[in-house]
């Protein structure tokens, strides 16, 4: 049985005053979520601190957006991993398209990220997904299996095993569009077929592969029923507390 996770990426929204009202108002309803989901919330760097003391004893984990690539040193501007693992987040974002497209991240920098990331004991939510210009040449898997190939297929396969997988297909992200519930079940698929080729069926069975792209309380449900969906990387809709709980209420 896979993890199930609704992780809200609040991108650079909210100050910090903000966020710590929009992670108050979701514990207040946190009772209403049933099971054995995982909450995960990333918040802007800034309210990292906040944010943490707010959740302590909650089941909400805090993750981070990004991290640097090196440990250290003369990185005007960066966030060390192990600031974050000081503080106490638990999870780090690594390779959102949005990092990709306008911070030119390359494959190398992401992969020492995901490399720092495991050796100091968080788990990367590594994103990949396919541009609208390859979707319509129709070479989506391929794209996405090179992303897989360049990152997170050069680790061990104890390593593998600790990455969760977030699939946004960019031409869904912040747009209103929505891959079908078949669309994503098409691509997970693809891509855990893909692991078990590259490792074995029983590490790809272990790995959450969450969807992202538009997801909100309308459509979760049915997005989430699809077998090889195992939860959201939520944008615009987590900024909602009656949205991310809706969402997280939806397995
Ligand atoms: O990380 C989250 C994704 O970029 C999805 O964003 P969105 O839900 O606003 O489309």
């Amino acid at each position: 049985m896979r993890k199930k996770i609704a992780a809200g990426n609040w991108k650079m929204n909210t100050t910090p005053a903000e966020g710590v009202k929009l992670v108050s108002e979701i514990l207040g309803k946190v009772s209403e979520v049933e099971g054995d989901v995982e909450l995960i919330v990333c918040p802007p760097y800034t309210h990292l601190a906040t944010i943490l003391d707010k959740v302590k004893g909650s089941r909400i984990m805090v993750g981070a957006q990004n991290c640097a690539w090196e440990l250290s040193g003369a990185f005007t501007g960066e966030i060390s991993i192990t600031t974050l693992k000081e503080m106490g987040v638990t999870h780090v974002i690594i390779g959102h398209s949005e990092r990709r497209e306008f911070f030119h991240e390359s494959d190398e920098m992401m992969l020492k990220k995901v490399r720092l990331t495991l050796s100091h004991g968080l788990i990367p939510i590594f994103c990949i997904g396919e541009k609208l210009a390859e979707r319509e040449k129709g070479i989506q898997f391929e794209v996405v299996v090179k992303q897989m190939e360049k990152v997170v297929y050069q680790l061990s396969e104890d390593d593998l095993k600790k990455v969760i997988i977030a699939y946004e297909p960019v031409w869904a992200i912040g747009t209103g569009k929505t891959a079908t519930p078949e669309q994503a079940q098409d691509m997970h698929g693809f891509i855990r077929n893909s692991i078990s080729k590259q490792y074995s069926s029983a590490v790809a069975n272990t790995i959450p592969i969450l969807y992202g792209g538009s997801v909100k309380g309308a459509n979760a449900k049915e997005i989430f029923s699809m077998p090889d969906v195992d939860g959201g990387l939520i944008g615009g809709a987590s900024l909602s507390v009656s949205e991310y709980i809706e969402i997280a209420k939806s397995f």
